[in-house]
């Protein structure tokens, strides 16, 4: 490796001159190296750039950086996903226990179940399990999975079309019931309760055998349309849990019971009563001595189905943001075949086919224009509202609106490919992840009802040790099922799925892909953005605008770089080359390209040697360079770009890449919600600065190697910074994945972007605030619905309980708890559909 005047620098692989400056010694043998950069990550871990030969550092072009590295790859790295929609849950705690099962499940690495989505997302191992197996799992707990059957279970429009359409039965079903159950309950509602309210009719509904109607009436409300309370804590109790369900059976059941035998034996209430204190309670006379709960139960239940049937309502349309990207999928597309066109359905279409657009259609599927050109609404997918303009050659994305032009198109990704089927997948699995916040929630409502029955059993002890016999079994009674039934915590399992669902569905419609619910909640905590320069602060097609030449003549010194940089993949190098073609010159033959990643390249054009790239490059190669008029450039924004030919410094060309228009008042917004910005580059310092400066950024850092930017993004974390990296996600990936957040600038094609947490579809800094502003208000929200879901617990509980009777002789009825209950979960599913409304920036 190394001769006698050259070393190779063990970071970077580049050739490094015998009188570079930076050297050390590691193990007896000494290392040189090519900037500061590279000595400083030696020095950090020498046995990192030992131990595996860097060499292979020199071939790989700047583009080609390195992948992230996966970091729990060997468990899952054979392991595939699948969707059940699930049927038959009916409240948060199904959810969880579906989810411990799967979980427990052989097979299964992870298994997350929403209730939002009515569906489970398994990962799991194909050695292990198979989708039917798992479906036989949650059949086997009394739940059930929807087969959409054939094509629509592998396609996400059809299987959410099924999902639908089955929730919509299941809530005509359900509103049936609860219609049903109402006319039963309004009866026992006033025969119990008239006499209350107006005296008068007391008497009237004082008729003997009284009890015995509402006895008649209550039955079939609790046993047939609250059946599926009684089922569901019943599977609940067969796997030794309890969940809602088993408190509005157990709260119910009390209340039933308790009547029952007030009904048909209430000299059993009665002797109880008397025994204790040797006299006959005082001498109502009552239908019913001890007094009967009937209307409590019913009550209850037709309450409870009430709210489930809002909730139901309110839930549907958390999904309305999938519902509308999957409803912007065309139907036809207007295919050229032979010499003739034909509208043909957009399934049949195939890859090369031509395609024709008019004035007011839809673009069918993604492709490229290749005749005729128009103005194109793509705000459905990107937020954009301005119209783009399409010309020959030009990307068109399916689904986006074709405005005033006609063209034709050559069909480039169809079906599951394109942008919008990404865009729906991404959404999808946004919507079925969990956010960290909700773990918390879920372990609190998993120990949340064991505790409440506790509560309630206290409750019923201790009233009924305090309070005088002829009341006493009434008061422990009504106490008990009070505490029941508002401490119940469904609403708690509703309070994130629901924001998530919202809050990535409206940011779908925005352009803005949110991963999953940790990627949102992690941005919410954000303070720190690092912007990469090039094509995220600046427009990212740079070009040349000078070349000083020392040696030979302009031309001749384009010429010689523009075919050195041929092979080249960087944009600089891009630049270089059309600046040639521009000029109409010919390229030269190049033996021994080689470029070294963030300094530049080495060729051989006909016959000379030829550098280009940074002051470095040249120094470190032991050439003089008179960096005067290269300095100059670089104070103007430019990025100058050193040139040496046979060892002699040759010339500067001058690259400028604009700045984009919105990033100055982008930066500024950024500090207005309190973040620090930090621009991070591989560019020299001068240029860099100069940039920084007409932006507004508060820190740059430059001369940044393309591998190194991940160890940038690590040592800000160190300093306890939360920290964003917005790139472009090809070349800075590793950074995006080892940044908290990695936002991704898409180019409106690309969506699906690995490494980024959420990918903006269109590429402008304005995203990054709406995403940072929607993330702030999803966490808002979720903490709202998390206050309004424990609100009514917690207060509830107490007064339930009867904590203000002593003073006040108020007592919390069952009937309100139940109503409270109901509408907590209303509440929470009506919060997060406010996040609908977010809207969002622009530039
Ligand atoms: N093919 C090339 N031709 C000329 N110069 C190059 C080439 N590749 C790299 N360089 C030099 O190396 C420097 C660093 O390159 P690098 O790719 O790390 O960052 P960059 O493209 O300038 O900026 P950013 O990090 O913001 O994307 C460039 O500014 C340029 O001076
Ligand atoms: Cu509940």
């Amino acid at each position: 490796m190394t001769e006698n005047t050259t070393f190779r620098d063990p970071v970077c692989g580049m050739e490094v001159g015998a009188a570079a400056p930076l050297s050390a010694t590691h193990q007896g043998t000494s290392y040189k190296f090519c900037s500061a950069n590279c000595l400083e990550k030696f020095l950090a871990s020498p046995e990192r750039y030992l131990s595996q030969p860097t060499a292979s550092g020199t071939e790989e072009s700047p583009v080609s950086a390195e992948s992230p590295a996966a970091p729990d790859a060997p468990a899952t790295e054979q392991a595939e996903q699948c969707e059940l929609p699930l049927l038959g849950m009916n409240c948060a705690g199904c959810a969880g226990r579906i989810e411990k099962t799967l979980n427990a499940t052989q097979g299964v690495v992870t298994a997350a179940v929403n209730f939002a989505t009515t569906r489970a997302t398994i990962k799991y191992d194909p050695n292990g399990t198979s989708p039917d197996a798992l479906k036989q799992v949650v059949r086997d707990m009394g739940y059930d999975v929807l087969e959409a059957g054939g094509a629509a279970e592998s396609d996400e429009a059809g299987m959410l079309e099924a999902q639908t359409q089955v929730h919509e039965a299941q809530y005509r079903k359900n509103r049936t019931k609860f219609l049903l159950a109402l006319a039963l309950t309004l009866p026992v509602a006033v025969l119990a309760m008239a006499g209350h309210v107006v005296p008068a009719l007391a008497d009237v509904f004082n008729f003997p055998g009284r009890s015995w109607v509402e006895l008649a009436l209550t039955t079939p409300v609790l046993f047939w349309a609250g059946r599926e309370f009684f089922t569901g804590a019943w599977a609940a109790a067969k796997h030794r849990v309890a969940d809602m369900n088993t408190l509005v059976a157990l709260g119910t059941l009390s209340a039933y019971l308790f009547s029952l035998v007030a009904t048909i034996a209430p000299e059993w209430l009665m002797a109880g009563a008397a025994g204790e204190t040797g006299a006959a309670g005082h001498g109502h006379a009552m239908a019913s001595p001890v007094g009967v709960y009937y209307e409590v139960a019913a009550i209850i239940v037709t309450l409870i189905l009430m709210g489930r049937l809002l909730e139901a309502r309110a839930r549907s349309k958390t999904s309305g943001a999938i519902h509308a990207l999957i409803g912007l999928q065309p139907k036809l597309a207007r295919v050229v075949r032979g010499d003739r066109e034909e509208d043909i359905p957009i399934a049949e279409v195939v890859l090369g086919d031509v395609i024709v657009v008019r004035p007011g259609e839809k673009v069918p599927v993604d492709g490229e224009v290749i005749e005729g050109g128009s103005s194109i609404d793509e705000s459905m997918l990107t937020g954009e509202p301005l119209p783009v303009l399409k010309k020959l050659g030009d990307t068109v994305i399916g689904a986006t609106l074709n405005k005033t032009g006609s063209f034709r198109m050559l069909a480039t990704r169809i079906g599951k490919d394109t942008v919008l089927q990404q865009i729906v997948r991404l959404v999808q699995q946004a919507q079925g992840s969990k956010a960290p916040i909700q773990r918390l929630a879920d372990l609190i409502a998993s120990y949340f009802v064991p505790v409440v029955i506790s509560l309630a059993i206290a409750t019923f002890v201790i009233w009924f040790d305090v309070t005088p016999p002829e009341t006493r079994l009434n008061m422990a009674v009504l106490t008990f099922v009070s505490v029941l039934i508002i401490a119940c915590p469904c609403a708690l399992g509703l309070a994130t799925p629901t924001a998530i669902m919202v809050g990535t569905g409206r940011g779908a419609q925005s352009g803005i892909l949110i991963k999953g619910g940790e990627a949102l909640e992690t941005a919410h905590k954000l303070t720190t953005i690092v912007l990469d320069k090039t094509g995220t602060i600046t427009r990212g097609v740079p070009s040349v605008t000078d070349v000083e030449t020392f040696v030979v003549d302009r031309r001749t010194l384009l010429q010689l770089c523009a075919s050195a940089e041929a092979g080249s993949e960087h944009p600089l190098g891009e630049a270089i080359v059309r600046s040639a073609e521009e000029e109409g010159l010919e390229r030269l033959p190049v033996t021994g390209f080689n470029a070294i990643p963030g300094h530049g390249i080495e060729a051989e054009v006909d016959g000379k040697k030829i550098l280009v790239g940074t002051e470095l490059l040249l120094t470190n190669h032991g050439i003089a360079v008179d960096p005067s008029k290269a300095h100059r450039l670089a104070d103007a924004g430019k990025t100058p770009v050193l040139v040496a030919i046979d060892g002699r410094f040759a010339g500067v060309i001058a690259v400028a890449d604009p700045i984009k228009e919105g990033s100055a008042g982008a930066v500024k917004r950024l500090h207005d919600l309190g973040l620090e910005v930090i621009m991070l580059t591989g560019d020299n310092r001068r240029t860099a600065d100069s940039i920084a400066r007409q932006v507004g950024v508060d820190r740059v850092v430059a001369e940044v190697l393309p591998d190194g930017k991940g160890e940038e993004i690590k040592k800000l974390q160190a300093q306890g910074k939360v920290v964003a990296m917005v790139g472009d996600g090809i070349n800075d990936a590793p950074a995006l994945a080892q940044a908290d957040v990695g936002i991704a600038m898409g180019s409106g094609t690309d969506v699906a972007i690995e490494a980024a947490d959420i990918t903006l579809v269109r590429g402008d800094l304005n995203g990054v605030i709406s995403s940072i502003a929607l993330s702030r208000a999803t966490i808002a929200n979720i903490k709202q619905n998390l206050f309004f879901a424990f609100i009514y617990n917690i207060l509830g509980i107490p007064i339930a309980a009867g904590i203000l009777y002593p003073f006040t002789g108020w007592l919390l009825s069952p009937i309100i708890a139940s109503l409270t209950m109901a509408l907590s979960s209303v509440s929470v599913v009506t919060n997060a559909l406010r996040l609908r409304g977010f809207t969002v920036e622009r530039g």
